[in-house]
């Protein structure tokens, strides 16, 4: 399944937050999306799984804009795991995971057999089977996190939307659920601030900055030096390990400011 925007732009409390960003996810790709601290990325992603509408252009899952699916339909083709997730009730943790069915289901129709193994199977790739009778609210961030994505896996898409989905993730998780969802070669698309990670895993990264496209490539076009000098105004030195050939960024503390003294 390939996810494209074209020219979409969205606005918020009267301000222009993203503008006219084109993009493309092919079927199966790992595109990351990176950029610092409220540059648009979630903006973006939430006009991608429809909780904002964009003001303008328009966003295609294969050649269907998303305007013409259902909810349910879009559901069915895409799942997120969203930055924050809050339930108003204690639903268990298989409960929180079965909602990832409702969008294959008619209204009121219970869950079967296949459902429960389905939300069994999620689970145990999360690592977190020995965790469904606890209730969601009462697990770790990172637990949570975890659950969160099992519920996305339940959904069965072909497509997964995820905003900064390693946060709160120890470092084995992080490279865990990096990993599994790799494994699973979907289309993918993330925002993601660590850039090591986007080195290791991303296909193809898209750069914003004050809610504007400024780059785009594979890590290596992407990862450079002067590059991520101008967008995040950080010191690097990108290290290219001879083994694997994978890029290692190393953060330089920024220079005392000689004006200071
Ligand atoms: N409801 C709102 N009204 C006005 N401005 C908003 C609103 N929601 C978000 N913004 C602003 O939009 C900009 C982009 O926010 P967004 O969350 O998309 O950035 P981001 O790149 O995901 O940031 P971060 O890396 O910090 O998660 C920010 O400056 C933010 O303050």
């Amino acid at each position: 399944m390939e996810l494209r925007c074209d020219g979409v732009s969205a606005a918020l409390g009267g301000a222009d937050i993203v503008k006219e960003i084109s993009m493309r996810a092919s079927a199966n790709a790992f595109v990351g999306i990176i950029g610092p601290n409220g540059s648009g990325k979630s903006t973006l992603l939430k006009c991608i799984y429809r909780v904002l509408k964009p003001s303008g252009g328009t966003i295609y899952l294969d050649d269907s804009p998303l305007g013409a699916l259902s909810y349910k339909e879009s559901a069915r083709k895409m799942a997120v795991v969203a930055q924050h997730n809050y339930y108003n009730f204690d639903f268990t943790v298989r409960e929180v995971v079965m909602m990832g069915r409702a969008p294959h289901k008619k209204q009121m129709e219970r869950d079967n057999a296949e459902d429960v193994e389905i939300v069994s199977d999620a689970l145990r790739q999360v690592d977190m089977e020995a965790y469904g009778d606890r209730i969601f609210s009462t697990l770790s961030g990172g637990e949570q996190q975890r659950i969160i994505l099992a519920r996305a896996l339940a959904q069965r898409t072909r497509c997964l939307i995820l905003d900064e989905p390693t946060n709160h993730l120890d470092v084995k998780y992080q490279l865990q659920l990096l990993s599994l969802v790799k494994r699973m070669e979907l289309t993918v698309v993330t925002a993601l601030h660590d850039l090591n990670m986007a080195a290791m895993y991303c296909d193809y990264i898209y750069v914003l900055k004050n809610g504007r496209l400024c780059g785009s490539g594979t890590p290596q076009d992407i990862l450079r030096r002067d590059f991520l000098k101008e967008v995040f105004d950080v010191d690097v030195k990108i290290i290219r390990d001879a083994q694997s050939g994978m890029l290692h960024i190393l953060y330089l503390p920024p220079r005392p400011d000689k004006t200071e003294a």
